[in-house]
């Protein structure tokens, strides 16, 4: 099941912000008993320690996740973590993990998930905020599992940017940041691997009802408007 982010924006909120049971459809209740559900808490894992809030943001090369994510922490407050610039930070710190990292983000290939992982995991285990944006991850069923099983927990919610491909690649080619990766050969490669791998992800999260596919074109602000709803629901729960 896909869930279309702008029909939250039918929510009715009372002045807690929390939506009014009885004006509300079966639709609306369910939302709000998604996006408040407590965070599973497993032995020993993170979660157990504080309260997380996890959103996976997902979509392929170039489909906006980071521009997006930059207006959700600043209109909601969330932790951004981009696992594709936690792996280029390591690649600066010139670790032995780094220069494998930097091989395969060159051919445009996905890092072994505990690699990915565990920098995931240190990041979130010295932060105080307990709500997270997970850009660019899970990328596989591998990244998917190995998060589950070594953070202990389960997102809350995942976004995924749809994107034409042509788009993407104007994008990317337009950035201009200086990524080693940013250039037509590597970009074909990242959109081969991001067409065979990310499917099943997709389609996890959309059985478990956890999934919003947000139209990514238009304007930045066109777009924000269309993921503004998704958290809105939820403003004030935490
Ligand atoms: N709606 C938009 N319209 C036009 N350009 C955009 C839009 N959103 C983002 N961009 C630009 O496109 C480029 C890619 O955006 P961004 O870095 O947010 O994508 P991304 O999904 O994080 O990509 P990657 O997976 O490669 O990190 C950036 O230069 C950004 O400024
Ligand atoms: N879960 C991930 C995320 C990223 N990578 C590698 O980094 C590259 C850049 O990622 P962006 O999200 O910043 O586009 C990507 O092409 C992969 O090589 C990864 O392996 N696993
Ligand atoms: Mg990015």
């Amino acid at each position: 099941m896909w869930r279309r982010a702008t029909s939250l924006s039918s929510l009715i909120f009372s002045s807690s912000r929390r939506p009014l049971r009885d004006q509300q459809g079966a639709y609306s209740l369910k939302a709000w008993e998604f996006f408040c559900a407590e965070p599973f808490k497993g032995e020993g894992c993170l979660s157990k320690e504080k309260n997380l809030f996890i959103t996976f943001v997902l979509g392929g090369p170039g489909s906006g996740k980071g521009t997006q994510c930059a207006k959700i922490v600043e209109n909601f407050g969330y932790t951004h973590l981009s696992a594709g610039e936690l792996l280029r930070q390591e690649i600066a710190s010139n670790s032995e993990d780094g220069a494998v990292i930097l091989d395969m983000i060159k051919e445009g290939k996905i890092v072994p998930s505990e690699m990915t992982v565990k920098l995931l995991k240190k990041e979130m285990e010295s932060c105080d905020n307990g709500k997270f944006l997970i850009d660019g991850f899970p990328r596989n069923e591998e990244n998917r599992i190995a998060f589950e099983q070594i953070i202990g927990a389960e997102p809350n919610s995942v976004l995924f940017f749809d994107c034409p491909e042509e788009e993407m690649i104007k994008r990317v080619l337009n950035r201009n940041e200086g990524r080693v990766d940013d250039n037509i050969d590597t970009i074909r490669k990242r959109l081969k691997v991001f067409a065979a791998s990310h499917y099943p992800v997709i389609e996890y999260y959309s059985k478990k009802g956890k999934l919003y596919k947000i139209d990514a074109i238009g304007t930045e602000d066109e777009i924000f408007e269309r993921v503004r709803p998704v958290f809105a629901a939820c403003k004030g729960a935490h």
